[in-house]
């Protein structure tokens, strides 16, 4: 099997039981899968934990409860310990930790290794220093950390996130549709760079409808209408969590509260409806210090685009990353109303079998409609 490349590979081989060849050809695990994937035994993870002490907890999100953790070289470690609704054959486990593995970006949180041991299914990740960019930015009635984040910083977190999402898109083979990009999945280094978490992780609960409904219900404001209403999950449906997301960076507000000014309305909504009235600015956060008026209407613009209502008019993470890193000029006469997608009641309200107000207007189709959404600006 394959030697862990940090300080578990010792305890790993104490281990013998759980890590021998033998062992795995008895759940079926080839050479190949053992070769692709760091295993990383189950002591190995409870004395980085202290026994998954409670202390160690650092939150629980719809897949586990988290945990950090210290190896013996004195690497930290974020330890993702599945629930019940991931357990999973070793095999096919360990086949879908593959693609994740072979992730490796400085925009995404990097998967180390994992441990597929009895019934524990437990993913571990580099530990990110700065917790979710939720608890620094959003008005959530609790921005819980002293960090504050400037008009630069905004801007730098944006495209670093497009180009995290354009790698896992367009140059990992074979690509991740996320799924779930919101706030509270990105999390901040020590310089305040983001890194994308949770991707790939989808796939470890596949037919679990409870699972999912929750999760959609969970992060109602991010999702694109054709996702939410038709369950169709195309990268497109994350160019528009993305959009919503640059939205939240920009306001300071999260998308998942529906009431601003005293109305009931999606940050998205307002968003567009100050941009129709020409006062976009108003939506900037009051926290964000100074700011380049004319780059951050840009940015709101590219998250017009990222959210139309129709899948395929909406541009690519790479086709983003230029947006946001060039001064191609942006067209926004091709711009056409959002689209939106609300649970009857509010926002909070639950799966997608309830009432739903939407704008959408066709859903993603892969015909290739070329929509130019940029010009390049005459020089
Ligand atoms: N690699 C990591 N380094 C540091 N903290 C992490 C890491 N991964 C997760 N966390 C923290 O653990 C908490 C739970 O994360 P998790 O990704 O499980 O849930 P979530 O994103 O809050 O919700 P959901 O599962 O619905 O996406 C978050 O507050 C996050 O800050």
């Amino acid at each position: 099997m394959k030697c862990c490349c940090f300080g578990a590979a010792a305890a790993d081989r104490e281990d013998g039981a759980a890590t021998s060849s033998r062992a795995w050809a008895h759940h079926g695990v080839d050479g190949d899968l053992l070769r692709d994937v760091n295993h990383i035994s189950y002591n190995t993870l409870r004395s980085a934990t202290d026994d998954f002490d409670f202390r160690k907890k650092i939150g629980r999100g719809g897949f586990g409860t988290v945990y950090k953790g210290t190896l013996r070289d004195g690497r930290e470690i974020a330890v993702k310990a599945l629930s019940v609704h991931s357990k999973q054959g070793v095999r096919e486990f360990l086949n879908e930790i593959r693609a994740m593995a072979k992730v490796k970006h400085p925009n995404l949180v990097e998967l180390i290794g994992c441990c597929a041991q009895g019934s524990n299914r437990i993913l571990v990740y580099e530990f990110v220093e700065n917790n979710s960019l939720d608890h620094c930015l959003l008005d959530l009635g609790s921005r819980s950390s002293n960090i504050r984040l400037n008009w630069g910083k905004r801007a730098a977190i944006c495209l670093e996130i497009a180009r995290g999402l354009a790698y896992l898109h367009e140059e990992l083979v074979p690509h991740i549709v996320h799924r779930d990009i919101k706030a509270s999945n990105i999390l901040l280094d020590r310089e305040l760079n983001p890194k994308i978490g949770d991707f790939g992780l989808a796939k470890l609960f596949p037919d679990d409808i409870t699972h999912i409904s929750t999760r959609i219900a969970g992060t109602t404001g991010y999702l694109a209408p054709e996702y939410a209403l038709g369950g169709q999950l195309t990268k497109k449906a994350d160019v528009y969590s993305f959009g919503i997301l640059v939205l939240e960076i920009i306001s300071g507000r999260s998308s998942s509260r529906a009431s601003w000014g005293g109305t009931q309305k999606l940050l998205l909504e307002q968003a567009w409806q100050l941009y129709e009235e020409g006062s976009l600015l108003e939506l900037v956060d009051t926290e964000m210090g100074e700011f380049d008026e004319e780059a951050v209407v840009r940015h709101m613009k590219v998250a017009f685009f990222c959210t139309q209502a129709t899948a395929n008019r909406r541009p690519s993470m790479s086709q983003v990353v230029e947006m946001l890193s060039t001064s191609i000029r942006l067209n926004d006469k091709l711009l056409t109303a959002p689209g939106f997608f609300q649970d009857s009641d509010g926002v909070s309200a639950g799966g997608p079998s309830v009432n739903k107000r939407s704008t959408a207007q066709s859903s993603d189709n892969h015909s290739s409609v070329p929509v130019t959404i940029t010009e390049v600006a005459p020089r």
